[in-house]
């Protein structure tokens, strides 16, 4: 038997274990914590290895066309269905949103900018620590996103978190995650991601302590690897390097666990006698996985003008319109900067897509002072934006004995989309919120 990530009673976890983990994007993955656990040749016998329960998970509907369609077998010592009756939970969470209306969000074309939001004292775990910053379109029509941002100090204990609003991308900026799925555990870190697609179970837990991260959300839409065009076979994010979970179970008895479900935006909560990390084997193409940025390939330009940020995409979910993003997962890695003859920050536009940024370490180029790691900013649809000030003059002076320069120690990050984003009232009124647009400079 695998037994990578001994654990104690819930999730009490023994965080110094390297963990195992499948290679691969969008492949057919199987994986069994005992051997023999796996049914071969069919999905659900009549008696599974093991006495164990079949059960699917479906990430598109049963019709979906082969190419896009996602779902997963897992095969657990109890099925999830025996739960008892979901109950809205209390206290209640006032400051999560997956419908975006006048009654909850505010339209506003103002460029908008957040400091790092400060981490709570007081004991917060991930389900609590998180809150909507902005979004549009609606879980309940399964069109649309959220974005979203946790600041967190506490391990969920004894809970385990199920999504059935869309798919998590969580992008931690301070402090590890570990987490445990219904498919095995991840060990997260700053500078790399998570996907953890709509249905799945799961727990976060945080061995340092203090922690803090973006998350976009997405309805209706799972996340692709872009099509890479003229530029090739490869380059950008490599599908080899995306990792996903070995089967793992809870062996030890457990006196109970609560699983919230987050339902059109509202948190439910359903008591079980069992530890939902009861499956020993599964197998499928549904399934969470995380991805290191440090390993991005960037391509750019070699002789003249800005690329276009849509160079560096890592994922994207997208629309039913051809090339139209409902999201785009972008980033802005070191790299070098050679360009000739060119204003190498980028340029001032107006943008029909709405862009949400955040900055997992470093400085981010066109805004070296006013955006700090941990914060974020929000430029929606033809909200004109561009370099600071300083950043236009620095580069007026020194722009024409430019030479190639590397860009170093750096990660911002871009959630570009079509939808045009509400924004929530909390974070309008937070205090790390900076009116940007009553400094009239260049930005
Ligand atoms: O606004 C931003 O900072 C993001 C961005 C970066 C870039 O290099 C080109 C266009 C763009 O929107
Ligand atoms: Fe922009």
């Amino acid at each position: 038997m695998e037994e990578n990530f001994p654990c104690k009673i819930n999730n009490g976890c023994d965080f110094g274990v390297e963990l195992e983990y499948q290679s691969g994007f969008g492949n057919h993955f199987m994986s069994e914590a005992l051997p023999g656990a796996l049914p071969q040749g069919q999905n659900n016998p009549l008696k599974c290895p093991y006495g164990l329960y079949a059960e699917q998970i479906s990430g598109t509907s049963f019709t979906s066309p082969r190419k896009v369609n996602q779902r997963s077998w897992l095969y657990r010592i109890k099925p999830s269905v025996t739960h008892e009756p979901f109950k809205p939970r209390v206290p209640s969470h006032q400051k999560l949103v997956s419908e975006f209306n006048q009654t909850n969000s505010t339209a506003t074309p103002n460029q908008l900018r957040w400091r790092p939001v400060d981490i709570p004292d007081s004991p917060t775990d991930f389900i609590d620590g998180l809150f909507t910053m902005c979004g549009s379109g609606t879980s309940f029509l399964r069109h649309g996103f959220a974005i979203h941002m946790y600041t967190a100090n506490k391990s969920m204990q004894n809970c385990a978190f199920c999504n059935a609003d869309g798919d998590f991308l969580i992008v931690p900026q301070e402090g590890r995650l570990w987490i445990t799925t219904e498919c095995g555990k991840l060990q997260v870190s700053p500078g790399e991601i998570v996907v953890l697609p709509q249905g799945f179970r799961f727990t976060v837990d945080l061995p340092d302590g203090p922690s803090r991260g973006y998350v976009a959300e997405v309805f209706g839409a799972h996340f692709q690897l872009p099509d890479l065009g003229p530029i090739g076979a490869n380059g950008l994010a490599s599908p080899r390097d995306f990792l996903v979970p070995t089967a793992w179970f809870s062996k030890d008895p457990h006196p109970g666990y609560t699983i919230v479900q987050k339902f059109g935006g509202e948190l439910f909560t359903a008591r079980q006698n069992f530890s939902p990390f009861n499956v020993v084997s599964w197998h499928g193409n549904y399934v969470p996985y995380k991805y290191d940025l440090g390993k991005f390939s960037p391509y750019n330009t070699v002789l003249i003008d800005h690329a276009d940020p849509s160079i560096n995409t890592v994922l994207a979910a997208l629309t039913e319109k051809s090339g139209v993003p409902l999201l785009d997962f972008v980033i802005f890695p070191p790299r070098w900067l050679v360009a000739e003859h060119t204003f190498r920050p980028p340029y001032y536009h107006c943008n029909c897509m709405s862009e949400f940024m955040g900055l997992i370490y470093g400085k981010y180029e066109a805004k070296p002072d006013g955006f700090i790691p941990g914060g974020a900013s929000l430029h929606s649809c033809m909200t004109p934006h561009g370099p600071d000030t300083k950043t236009f003059e620095d580069t007026m002076v020194h722009g024409n004995e430019a030479r190639p320069f590397k860009l170093s120690g750096t990660m911002a990050f871009m959630f570009e989309s079509n939808l045009i984003p509400r924004v929530c009232p909390w974070a309008l009124e937070s205090p790390s919120w900076i009116t940007t647009t009553i400094s009239v400079g260049l930005d």
